[in-house]
């Protein structure tokens, strides 16, 4: 059993590229190889190719092209929004909601504005990860120049009241900037309908099938916010540098592919998880991580008490399923996810903790394979555990 098999449950971390989006990419790698800046044809293809993307990205969001903008990926598009705003609205305030399961890339420009003058406000999250907008709203004050809150989890997979939140700082004319990283694909957004309360959306290509090192800030019209990146006056001067052709192309494409039919793949990807999720709860010791239903279609997120998530991890590896601890940036780290200490989970039983995200790699026979493995696992692993006696009351 395992040697062969590749079963890819990492998806939070990344998708694999799916084939229309390679083609798609391919042309610009190769003949159409022209600056978009250029006026000659081969350059007007490019520029044409940046275009077009931008117009399949404000159709898939419900926004106007103009409004959107071509980063590196989700980190940049973070970073732009939160320090972008807040010196753009420096005179007005100092002061910055955020909370604190958001991902690295939005929490340290926090900490890094923190060090500049900016007062940031860590609003706490519920045991599954959720805010509450009542608190959100009693957390504002005079001088607050932005919220940030992101649309779903990353490691959780807790989905947050991104409507009811737009609505509490549009009422207080608070700038919303939200990352959306990992919820393209699984919602349909809308910014001119039910999302129009969100002034700023971070999103990447990488985990909706496209190529890394992708991505885009919607910036509605209006929104006061400084250029990032200053150079040539690509972005309307507000990012510099010469575009990623290839990759905005096909970040195009996969973000068409991913809203085609929304709902039908969510629903596909639900059914996987949640039959995954009952046949792994039998396992005894076990905990799910975040909202039992309010959560990202493909994820899971639990711990195991007395185990090691990264030895979980390396002896999944070798029966060849990939998953993760937490968030793939973080793997280098030994410290508990700052996700799972948020949400009040102890560092011993975090300690024990496997993200599987399921999505287009997966199969029925991907979930039968994991039930068949985990279970042994875990019970290999408890068998060498010091702390561990079979007697122990089991916790769900
Ligand atoms: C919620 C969230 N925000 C931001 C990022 C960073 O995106 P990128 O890898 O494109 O920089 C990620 C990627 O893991 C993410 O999950
Ligand atoms: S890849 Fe998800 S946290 Fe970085």
């Amino acid at each position: 059993m395992g040697e062969n098999r590749l079963v890819y449950m990492d998806h939070a971390a990344t998708t694999f590229i799916k084939q229309e989006v390679v083609e798609t990419m391919l042309p610009f790698l190769k003949d159409h190889f022209g600056n978009p800046s250029s006026l000659y044809s081969i350059g007007r293809e490019g520029k044409e190719a940046v275009e077009t993307a931008r117009e399949k990205l404000a159709k898939a969001l419900g926004a106007s092209p103009e409004e959107i903008y071509f980063t590196s990926g989700g980190t940049e598009s973070d970073n732009w929004a939160v320090k972008g705003t807040a010196f753009a609205r420096r005179k007005k305030g100092k002061h910055i909601i955020t909370i604190p399961i958001e991902h690295h890339a939005v929490l340290y420009p926090c900490k890094y504005l923190e060090t500049k003058g900016f007062d940031v406000t860590y609003l706490p999250v519920d045991e599954y990860g959720l805010v509450d907008p009542a608190e959100l709203e009693a957390a504002i004050r005079e001088d607050t120049i932005l919220i940030s809150v992101m649309y779903a989890n990353n490691e959780i997979g807790t989905i947050e009241p991104i409507s009811e939140i737009g609505k509490v700082a549009g009422e207080h004319g608070v700038p919303f900037h939200t990352d959306a990283v990992q919820a393209i694909g699984n919602f349909s957004l809308d910014l001119k309908g039910k999302d129009r309360d969100v002034n700023m959306l971070s999103l990447s290509a990488h985990k909706f099938y496209g190529p890394k090192g992708i991505g885009a800030l919607y910036i509605r019209e209006g929104t006061e916010i400084d250029s990032y990146i200053h150079g040539g006056a690509q972005e309307k001067r507000k990012r510099a540098g010469t575009e990623n052709v290839a990759g905005i192309a096909g970040m195009g494409k996969a973000i068409e592919l991913a809203t085609a039919n929304i709902e039908k793949h969510a629903e596909k990807i639900r059914k996987m998880r949640d039959r995954l999720r009952k046949g792994i709860m039998e396992i005894p010791h076990c905990r799910l991580n975040g909202h039992p239903e309010k959560r990202l279609p493909g994820n899971l997120n639990f711990s195991f008490e007395y185990i090691e998530g990264e030895s979980l991890l390396l002896m999944l590896d070798q029966m060849g399923i990939c998953s993760s601890t937490g968030s793939a940036c973080s793997s280098g780290s030994l410290d508990p996810s700052h996700v799972l200490s948020a949400i009040g989970v102890p560092p011993e039983i975090a300690q024990g903790s496997l993200r599987l995200t399921l999505g287009d790699a997966n199969t029925e026979e991907d979930v039968d394979y994991v039930l068949e493995v985990l279970p042994q696992v875990v019970e290999k692993l408890r068998a060498i555990s010091p702390f561990y006696k079979p007697s122990d009351v089991c916790e769900k």
